[in-house]
């Protein structure tokens, strides 16, 4: 593992230490019913134009770029996207290095119902317990994210079964081919590529050219990190990406519509 993602997941731990208990699938089931369905975000990503579905990112800073939009609001940005017509939305929900909060989450998915449509939101976070899995259903969200290399293949199977019993898709993260391997031993039907090298901080779309071509014919393919340009864009289309999963470039965009027009 890299050392930001270790020292990240490190700090995850700890920082949901207070919070852990024991959560089982029958009491996120329950929930489940409780709640009302949220958007189904790997139906949002299979558009029927077979046209690249997009994930805008809620990112105020990152470890790699720093601050991007300090002091922006997630229901302001949330609108930008939902009027730019985003097919998901990704929300960052980590404090300490992306400055995002759950309560970010709750607002967003919370506006959409108020006013549709309901764009399926991603909660971005470093996913270590099921106890962030029943916190992500009760915000709203409709999928959580795996980074597979982060995690034991035990991890792996709790969570994913956590967010199948509440009624949430899992984006499984991977940036090797043994990663890869991995996230399709867990039946993964969502599987992102992030072309960010967590370690050095480098982006390069060519991990996407060469893992996504590798992917099972039936699972979703996202290529994420270091789209900036209609260029990018096309580059993760034509290795094979259904979808792309886009932060910086669209939170520093005056005109996210444009930007993600043009993606397209
Ligand atoms: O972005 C980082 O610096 C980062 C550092 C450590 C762990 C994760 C990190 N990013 C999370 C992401 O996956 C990106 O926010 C996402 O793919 C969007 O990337 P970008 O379009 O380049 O902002």
């Amino acid at each position: 593992m890299s050392d930001k993602l270790t020292e990240i997941m490190a700090w995850k731990r700890q920082e949901i230490a207070p919070d852990v208990r024991s959560v089982s699938l029958d009491e996120l089931a329950q929930l489940h019913r409780a709640l009302p369905s949220p958007p189904s975000f790997l139906q949002a990503l299979r558009r029927s134009d077979d046209g690249l579905a997009v994930i805008a990112e809620i990112k105020r800073r990152s470890p790699s770029a720093g601050e991007i939009a300090a002091g922006a609001s997630a229901l302001t940005q949330a609108a930008r996207y939902q009027s730019a017509g985003a097919d998901c939305l990704s929300v960052l929900t980590d404090q300490k290095y992306f400055g995002g909060t759950l309560s970010d989450l709750e607002q967003v998915t919370a506006s959409f119902r108020e006013s549709p449509p309901a764009v399926p939101c991603l909660r971005k976070d470093f996913m270590v317990h099921p106890i962030q899995v029943r916190q992500a259903r009760e915000a709203g969200a409709s999928a959580i994210l795996i980074i597979v290399r982060a995690l034991t293949d035990e991890e792996i199977m709790t969570l994913h079964a956590a967010a199948t019993a509440a009624g949430l898709d899992a984006l499984f993260e991977i940036h090797s081919e043994a990663e890869l391997e991995r996230a399709v031993s867990h039946r993964a039907q969502i599987i992102g590529v992030n072309n960010r090298d967590l370690a050095r901080f480098t982006t390069d779309l060519a991990i996407s050219e060469r893992l996504i071509p590798q992917f099972p014919r039936e699972v979703v393919a996202i290529s994420e990190s270091g789209i900036h340009r209609a260029e990018d864009a096309a580059r993760a289309k034509a290795c094979g990406a259904d979808a792309i999963l886009v932060g910086e470039s669209l939170m520093r965009a005056p005109d996210p519509t444009e930007l993600l027009r043009s993606f397209r």
